[in-house]
């Protein structure tokens, strides 16, 4: 309860990329459910999709704040989601700078009153400048990190050794303390290749620990069950303590299992289609049988290496349904009507969990972003991880050695370390080991055993 009596107030401020909004989302309806009062703030372009997943929600409420109108940007690009290039990433970070003087007049506003003083900020990693924010009104902020604990600490630790790291041949093995598997030098973000100190992420990422280190404590999106080991290196490496508070995503689903009440926010309308045709599936080839193909909401891929996914998933034989985030590239000639009613390609925003919840879908081809892992695995999902940059390398190395619960689409990569385009012949290979073979088989195994430990991690922390 706040000081007079009224619900505790918690404002959430997400990042602007969907990967990092939607678990803040899943945060903001779990804290709501348990009677706390949330505000998120955003901006304009961002704030219709939020608004989609929380305005059945009372207790959360939406504040918008202008996005700065920065040069570098394209006209009205308010999201990650929609940069052209990779390489606008680090502007953009920069230009949420300009939001902190409408944060710090929101948060003033709140404190004129008990009832709405916040009890703390949760806000996301990379919106480093609201712990100076916070600090101005006394307000504790709370990081929040949507990376795994192990693949945090992992970047942590090679932070010291880069340029050890940059030095390595990119095949050789790159062995770390504390890491109880092998990683590659292509494993590491891309950061970790350059041997000088130009890299334009290395300012942003010491901005990012000096405001870790000085905020109240960080909440992770991941669970003890599976990362609980290495949460002790966590906290000494940033200096500060951690909660782990997920699978996030976990806590609707439970909710509504537990009221038995059908499919809570998803969009009957919108997802109809592929759920429709995965019911289909069901009915006819079994549980089990369809493979989820899918790469995030920011991964860049060439139309030729499109081509040669299209003809490993037609050659593999297996059922599929493909999200494709490309506006350019079109299917071979003949390659729909040789594939038919084995596959479907979606070119829209696709409710993802609402996809790897259907008894049809038997695995998940993934970039292996972090919650991309953690929806795999927490539907019992075996992964085929084909990692696209930023930790993903990391990601995957830990999904299919430490954790066992999938598998690595060979990846090779030419003399200067560049990942090169994947044939068709190998993603096919891969596609079908995974649905179809020994080493799949025992990837599902440990997929479902850390999907029922999942659901225990929340059910018992979130459900009272
Ligand atoms: O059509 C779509 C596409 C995506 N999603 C959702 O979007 C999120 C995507 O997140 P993630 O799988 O983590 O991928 P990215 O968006 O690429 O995530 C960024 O953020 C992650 C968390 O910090 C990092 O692990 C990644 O490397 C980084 O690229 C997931 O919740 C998906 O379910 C949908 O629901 N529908």
């Amino acid at each position: 309860m706040g000081s007079n009596g009224s619900p505790p107030h918690v404002v959430i401020f997400p990042f602007m990329a969907q990967g990092h909004t939607l678990p803040l989302l899943d945060l903001s309806r779990a804290l709501a459910c348990r009677g706390t009062r949330v505000t998120i703030i955003t901006t304009p372009a961002n704030a219709p999709f939020i608004l989609s997943k929380t305005s059945t929600h009372p207790a959360i409420s939406l504040h918008v704040i202008p996005f700065p109108n920065v040069e570098e940007l394209p006209e009205g690009c308010e999201n990650v989601n929609h940069l052209p290039s990779p390489d606008l990433f680090v502007p953009f970070i920069n230009a949420t700078k300009p939001l902190r003087q409408p944060f710090e007049h929101i948060l003033k506003e709140m404190c004129y009153s008990d009832s709405t003083t916040p009890i703390c900020v949760i806000s996301d990693m990379f919106l480093p400048w609201t712990v100076d924010s916070c600090c101005l009104f006394d307000i504790p902020r709370i990081v929040f990190s949507g990376m795994g604990v192990l693949p945090t600490v992992i970047v942590g630790n090679a932070s010291s050794h880069v340029p050890c790291i940059s030095s390595l041949h990119h095949s050789e093995p790159v062995n770390l303390p504390s890491v109880p598997f092998s990683l590659n030098k292509t494993d590491f973000p891309d950061l970790f290749w350059c041997a000088d100190d130009k890299h334009p992420m290395l300012p942003i990422l010491s901005e990012l620990q000096q405001a870790e280190y000085n905020s109240w404590g960080i909440v992770v999106n991941s669970f003890e069950e599976l990362e609980g080991d290495h949460v002790d290196a966590f906290e000494y490496q940033k200096e500060t303590r951690a909660w782990l508070v997920g699978p996030l995503l976990l806590h609707d689903q439970i909710k509504q299992d537990l009221m038995n009440s059908g499919s809570g926010n998803v969009d009957q309308k919108q997802t109809s289609q592929y759920i429709e045709w995965l019911d289909q599936k069901t009915e006819g080839v079994g549980p089990g049988n369809v493979i989820y193909v899918a790469f995030g909401s920011q991964s860049y891929m060439t139309d030729l290496q499109m081509e040669e996914i299209a003809l490993g998933l037609e050659m593999a034989g297996e059922q599929f349904i493909w999200v494709v985030r490309s506006k350019t590239w079109v299917p071979p000639v003949g390659w729909e009507e040789r594939v038919g009613e084995r596959g479907l390609v979606m070119r829209d925003w696709v409710d993802q969990r609402g996809i790897l919840a259907h008894p049809a879908i038997g695995g998940f081809l993934t970039h292996c972003g972090w919650n991309s892992v953690l929806e795999g695995l927490s539907m019992g999902v075996p992964l085929l991880a084909w990692p696209k940059g930023a930790e993903q390398g990391l990601n995957a190395r830990y999904v299919a050695m430490g954790l066992k619960a999938g598998l690595m689409v060979p990846q090779e990569h030419d003399a200067k370390g560049d990942p090169m385009p994947v044939q068709h012949n190998v993603i096919c290979d891969a596609v079908k080991e995974l649905m179809r073979g020994d080493q799949g088989k025992k990837a599902r195994e440990r997929a479902r055993e850390l999907g029922r430990k999942a659901r225990q991690a929340v059910g018992k922390r979130w459900i009272i």
